[in-house]
Formats: structure tokens, C-alpha cells, sequence
């Protein structure tokens, strides 16, 4: 993609000069502070449908640059939404080998180690995510807060996979595997709020799911994904680590912050 990155001078706090949506409204991620949470007992679970992918399927995994992205199939959707909504990647936000502290939403400002997002789009209004991803009901992605713990075994089936794509627009081919097995458990308790993406262009186009629980993965798990990647392709003379690949959380302004859950 386009030159801009998470510090320095094409860093977060320039990005509006380029792309003025970043200085907008509706931006992304927040932090989900107990005070502004207000329960809303018309929110579903969450309904996933053809996550659990066959090995034959085979999906690209990507280092573009800014992450670590896993193309999804079509087949895969979100469809307990007002519309279908059809997956198109999931990449991951990480902090760094001395800082495990890289999550974009945040709970009472606690910072979670890492975090994925499965980006979808509006299939019902939108040919493609191209076409889907500045428009207000385009996106829908499903938010995991990352972290540290248990070893993770659904994780390896990208971990395994990463030294091939150490450098920025390098590719590899992996098997499908059970992307269900990347959320947590219970998919009912969620945070639900109207947001943007929380890279340029920033469109807010995002009907964010954060859920509440979050999943686990090793200290060793993690510290390959933090330490593993680069933002520089493999010729540059100097290469510079990929790690601290999240936005800082944005004004709520007058949002309502959603929770499925109590307490
Ligand atoms: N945190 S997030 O969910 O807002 C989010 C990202 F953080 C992120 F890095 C990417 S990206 O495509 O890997 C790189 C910049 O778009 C996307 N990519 C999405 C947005 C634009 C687009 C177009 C085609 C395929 C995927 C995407 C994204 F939606
Ligand atoms: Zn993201």
C-alpha cells in the first residue's frame, strides 16, 4: 500500500494530512471504558458460517507491509447480521518482543498483547470489498483481544508459515484451516459500536464486534509474530522490524458504545 506507517513522520499522528478521514469522525479503535457501556438485549450472538476450511482449500498468506493477512475464502460470512456480510482477510495488531502491549481496542485501558481482525463486507449491497470499503454499511469485522497464555494450536497453521513472508509483498500459499478456531468460545458477548478502519484511508465504513473474552497464545507464539516480520522488502540495505502495528485508541465523541452482556 501507500507510504504511511504507525511512528515517525508518515507515522499515525500524519496520517490525516494525507488521508482526511483519519482526522474524522467515527474513528477506530476505542477504549471500552465500563462508564460509557450500556447493554443492548436485541444483540445475537454472533452466527459464523464456512469457517472450518479444508486443508485442500489453499489461502494466501501476505506480509503487506503494515501486517501479517490471511486472504479468507467466499464462502466464509458473518449471517447474523441485518445483512450478510462475506469475509475477505484477517490480519493481526502486535506490540513488540519488550512491550507484549500492541491491541487496538482496549478495556478501561487495559492494552491486550495483540489482537486479530476478520474483515468482511456487505455482500448483500456490494459486488466486492473494493467497492464496499468506503461506504457507511460496507465492513463488518469481528475484533479478538490476544493474550499471553495457553499455547495456541489453531494459531501454528499461520505461525508455522511466517518466515516465509518476512519481508513486505512476500507471499506464501497455506493449507485451509479452522478459522473458528482463531475466536473464542462464546461469540454472545461482544462490545458493539459504529467505527472506522483503524488504518488508512480510515473510511468509517466498520460495524465493529469486539469480543469480550479473549483468546490465548504462548509467550513463544507470540514472540515469533512480534519479532518474525519486517516492514522493508527483503533488498532494502536496512531492514526495519514490523512490530507496534496498532493505532491509538480514538475519541469515542458521542458514540454509544454497545455490550450483549450484563456484567
Ligand atoms: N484494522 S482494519 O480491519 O481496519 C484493517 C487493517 F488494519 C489493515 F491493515 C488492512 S490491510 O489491507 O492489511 C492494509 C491497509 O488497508 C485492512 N484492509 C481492509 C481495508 C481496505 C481493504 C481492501 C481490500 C481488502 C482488505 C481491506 C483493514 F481493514
Ligand atoms: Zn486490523
Amino acid at each position: 500500500g501507500a507510504k504511511w506507517t504507525y511512528d515517525g513522520p508518515q507515522g499515525q499522528d500524519h496520517w490525516s494530512e494525507r488521508y482526511p478521514y483519519c482526522g474524522g469522525a467515527l474513528q477506530s479503535p476505542i477504549d471500552f471504558e465500563s462508564d460509557l457501556l450500556r447493554f443492548d438485549p436485541t444483540l445475537r450472538p454472533i452466527e459464523v458460517q464456512n469457517y472450518k476450511l479444508s486443508p485442500n482449500e489453499q489461502l494466501t498468506l501476505g506480509n503487506n507491509g503494515h501486517s501479517v493477512q490471511l486472504s479468507l475464502s467466499p464462502m466464509m460470512s458473518i449471517s447474523s447480521l441485518h445483512n450478510r456480510y462475506t469475509a475477505a482477510q484477517l490480519h493481526f495488531h502486535w506490540g513488540s518482543a519488550s512491550r507484549p502491549a500492541g491491541s487496538e481496542h482496549t478495556v478501561n485501558n487495559k492494552q491486550y498483547a495483540a489482537e486479530l481482525h476478520v474483515v468482511h463486507y456487505n455482500s448483500d449491497k456490494y459486488p466486492n470489498i473494493s467497492t464496499a470499503v468506503d461506504k457507511s454499511d460496507g465492513l463488518a469485522v469481528l475484533g479478538v483481544l490476544v493474550e499471553v497464555g495457553m499455547f495456541n494450536p489453531a494459531f501454528e497453521h499461520i505461525l508455522k508459515f511466517i518466515n516465509g513472508i518476512k519481508y513486505r509483498d512476500q507471499k506464501v500459499k497455506v493449507p485451509g484451516f479452522n478459522i473458528r478456531a482463531l475466536l473464542p468460545t462464546r461469540l454472545d458477548e461482544y462490545y458493539r459500536y459504529d467505527g472506522s478502519l483503524t488504518t488508512p484511508p480510515c473510511y468509517p465504513s466498520v460495524l465493529w464486534t469486539v469480543f469480550r473474552n479473549p483468546i490465548t497464545i504462548s509467550r513463544k507464539q507470540f514472540l515469533t509474530l512480534a519479532t518474525a516480520l519486517y516492514s522493508s522488502n527483503a533488498q532494502d540495505s536496512a531492514p526495519m522490524p514490523l512490530n507496534n502495528n496498532y493505532r491509538k485508541t480514538q475519541p469515542v465523541d458521542s458514540r454509544l458504545i454497545l455490550v450483549s452482556f450484563k456484567e
